[in-house]
């Protein structure tokens, strides 16, 4: 299993201070020494953590592929494929959200997306979409013609987080998902199945498939034995764990998890 290993979140906390420390590029060679197969950032909008000079620097300097995350809008696609990086996942964004919510809707923006997926294959650069994880949507990236898909987890990692975490005891606890144990069991399976069908007619159409957002130490391992699944994309419960682990040993322990 490949890991992409997500480093806004270094940003994110030099944003917290809005100073130059600490600086995401300083992660590029302790990811790659400690196993990372690529890595991911994410352009948004509103530039709330990775600003485009870190993009730029990241790009240049690093020795692993590069994961672009950023939105369908123009005047993005049009920073974003001047920059190279080795591949752009096109993601939702909306202003007002803690982190993306869900994944594209395909079928409201298929000229716009089909736009930007011919600017960015123009100029050499693969592209993946994230998606939720339904036939529909891995029907409609295949019509696309994206390369790969990236299936959004975090319904199945909220649900998850309820059901063997005690976020539902916290300030955090996601309101919709104050749920009887059983009920959040069927529905950890529902969405597991949905990842595995999705997976699997992705695989079928001749697409490739990585999965990220919201996994972690104790989510993934479910995650992994889809063999459909070729890579994660995980950056904040890695970064979260270095903060007492350091970097290296979190990538490792993370890598060492999802070796399959
Ligand atoms: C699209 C995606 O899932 C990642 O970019 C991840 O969400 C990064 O964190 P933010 O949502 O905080 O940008
Ligand atoms: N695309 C998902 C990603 O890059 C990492 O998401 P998260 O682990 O920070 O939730």
């Amino acid at each position: 299993m490949l890991l992409g290993v997500n480093i806004d979140h270094i940003a994110t906390l030099r944003e917290a201070r809005k100073i130059n420390d600490p600086n995401p590029l300083d992660a590029l060679s302790i990811c790659k020494l400690s196993g990372a197969d690529q890595i991911t950032i994410h352009l948004r909008e509103d530039r709330r953590h990775i600003h485009d000079l870190d993009a730029k620097a990241i790009i240049e300097h690093s020795a692993l592929p590069i994961n672009l995350e950023c939105s369908i809008n123009s005047t993005i696609i049009d920073i974003v494929y001047k920059l190279k990086p080795y591949r752009v996942t096109l993601v939702p964004e909306n202003r007002k959200e803690v982190t993306t919510e869900g994944g594209l809707d395909l079928e409201n923006n298929f000229q716009k997306i089909s736009r930007a997926i011919a600017q960015l294959q123009n100029s050499g650069i693969e592209v993946s979409l994230f998606i939720d994880p339904t036939l529909k949507s891995v029907e409609l990236a295949n019509m696309l013609g994206a390369s790969w898909i990236e299936l959004h987890t975090g319904s199945y990692a909220n649900i998850f987080a309820m059901l063997y975490t005690n976020l539902k005891h916290t300030q955090h606890s996601i309101k919709e998902l104050e749920l009887p144990n059983e009920k959040l069991k069927n529905m950890l399976d529902t969405s597991l199945e949905n990842i595995k069908n999705s997976s699997s007619l992705a695989v079928n159409l001749g697409l490739k498939v990585a999965a990220g957002h919201g996994l972690n130490y104790q989510n993934v391992k479910n995650i992994c034995e889809l063999k459909d699944i070729i890579e994660l994309n995980i950056g904040q419960s890695i970064i979260a764990r270095s903060v007492f682990t350091g970097l290296s040993s979190a990538i490792v322990e993370m890598k060492n998890l999802i070796s399959k």
